[in-house]
């Protein structure tokens, strides 16, 4: 079993005068963990704050004992964001030699990455003319370049059909199975399920937190989102 990959104390993050993460504390350890909550309660903003490129204003983040942001880390964080990173005009392939150059890490390597997020037969294919879900696994093929030990995705199942998105999810359980800690978050509810282990935010607060059977029977609701309405009604009651 794998020791926490992530540890988070008290952090506070303020955006554009708001306090948008409110004395969060979070440990991170193997598997798949899904942050879900509503558009705007501060995923994005607790995903940037756990590769270093948020500015906190209280608490700390750290990856593996390391201050996360710090240099030893860059090689084992692999980050998606929700903006494609990827060259549009490039072929698939291009891309990951382009970007295994940067990383300098080798075609083996590169080779690899495309295998494991299924795009070989569109490897000579420009990213312009790919679907959305395609897309996107492009990049996820860059965030995988360098084996990450630990995977941050922020909603990279965005718009995406339910094949595609089935595919993405075996895809982090399999990367988890191959020891990678897998962070991905996500607005829609229905994915809660895939998750080994769930982390319901709102309004900058962690509001529940454990499995998604837990956290069913916890409240003794059939499902995630009728469970997180009633951790909410509890805790604004
Ligand atoms: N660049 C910014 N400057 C100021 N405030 C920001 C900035 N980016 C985000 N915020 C604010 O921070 C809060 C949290 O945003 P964040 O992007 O972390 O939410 P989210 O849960 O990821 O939302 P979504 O699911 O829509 O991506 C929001 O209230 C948003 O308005």
């Amino acid at each position: 079993m794998m020791k926490n990959a992530v540890e988070v104390r008290d952090l506070v993050v303020v955006r554009g005068g708001h306090e948008v993460l409110r004395n969060l504390d979070i440990s991170i350890g193997g598997g798949v963990t899904g942050l879900l909550g509503p558009s705007g309660c501060g995923k994005s903003t607790l995903m940037r704050s756990l590769v270093g490129v948020q500015q906190l204003r209280a608490g700390t983040v750290t990856a593996f004992g390391l201050e996360a942001g710090s240099r030893p880390l860059r090689d084992r964080i692999g980050y998606v964001t929700q903006a494609a990173s990827v060259y549009d005009d490039l072929t698939v392939a291009e891309n990951l030699t382009f970007f295994a150059r940067v990383l300098g890490v080798g075609r083996a390597e590169a080779d690899a990455s495309l295998e494991a997020v299924d795009l070989g037969q569109q490897r000579e294919q420009v990213v312009g003319r790919l679907s959305g879900g395609q897309r996107s696994r492009v990049s996820l093929a860059v965030a995988l370049l360098r084996k990450p030990d630990l995977l941050v995705l922020d909603e990279p199942t965005v718009g995406l059909d339910p094949v595609l998105r089935r595919d993405l999810w075996a895809l982090f359980h399999r990367l988890a199975d191959e020891g990678a800690a897998v962070f991905v978050s996500s607005h829609v509810m229905d994915e809660a399920d895939r998750c080994d282990r769930l982390l319901l935010m709102r309004d900058g607060r962690i509001i529940a937190d454990g499995s998604p059977s837990e956290i069913r029977q916890k409240t003794g609701a059939d499902d995630i989102e009728s469970a997180f309405l009633a951790i909410v009604e509890e805790d604004v009651a």
